[in-house]
């Protein structure tokens, strides 16, 4: 079995829940996402994932020894990348206390480098994580110094977005010298476990456990569906 680093070590083979609201939705609100992520904890996460620096220093403080992942969320008019683009965040995010800090590592236009923002936060001694969206830019992150990737930024490159996880970019990804993260679009706990079975190390779900009212659509729709 691979070795990992014991912030790793705590994340094989377990669930990571990234507690990130709607924005402006009621739920966006500092309280509620300390809230949701100590629930989450309680209910056997092992991991959080957590955007913005003031929100990971929250849950930081609540969690003290939880494993968190940090990203800031930040859009620029030059870019369509998202996920922790500036020097500044990734500082903030080390000063706010994140143990891993995901960084956008896909090919697109950009005004900085994935490989300076890894090196930054590196050299804090921090883990990096790389959100990508196919094998190619998988391999250049871990090249870059990225010790986790994460297929999160799956489907959302291009205009039309799927409503199915991409387990084959798992399966392409199982061989790769990285720890490897089901990410995007994970919505029932039989997913998670097709996840495991396609090479993942942990999965992260988002929305189907912390948006609640996406969570709640699902249901409504379906009874709709039926009348
Ligand atoms: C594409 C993008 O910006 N993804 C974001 C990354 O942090 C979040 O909005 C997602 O909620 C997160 O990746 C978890 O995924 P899901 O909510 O599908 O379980």
């Amino acid at each position: 079995m691979t070795l990992f680093p014991p912030t790793l070590q705590r994340l094989h083979h377990a669930l990571v829940v990234s507690v990130q609201p709607i924005p402006d939705g009621p739920m966006d609100r500092d309280e509620i996402v300390v809230a949701m992520a100590r629930a989450a904890i309680e209910g056997g996460a092992a991991g959080l994932r957590i955007e913005g620096i003031e929100r990971v220093r929250q849950v930081r403080t609540a969690l003290p020894g939880v494993p968190i992942i940090g990203l800031v969320k930040r859009d620029m008019e030059e870019t369509a990348v998202r996920i922790t683009p500036i020097p500044e965040d990734v500082d903030g995010l080390i000063r706010a206390g994140a143990d891993i800090i995901a960084i956008d590592g896909t090919d697109r236009p950009r005004p900085h480098t994935f490989s300076a923002l890894a090196a930054r936060t590196a050299e804090a001694g921090l883990v990096v994580m790389a959100d990508i969206s196919t094998v190619a830019e998988a391999k250049s992150a871990i090249a870059a110094g990225a010790a986790i990737v994460g297929s999160t930024l799956s489907g959302y490159t291009q205009d039309r977005e799927p409503s199915e996880p991409d387990l084959q970019l798992l399966e392409n990804l199982r061989d790769e010298n990285c720890f490897l993260i089901a990410e995007g679009r994970y919505t029932s706990p039989e997913q998670c476990a097709e996840a495991m079975a396609h090479g993942a190390d942990c999965v992260t779900v988002g929305s189907a456990l912390t948006r609640l009212e996406l969570a709640t659509k699902r249901f409504s729709d379906a009874i709709s569906s039926r009348c």
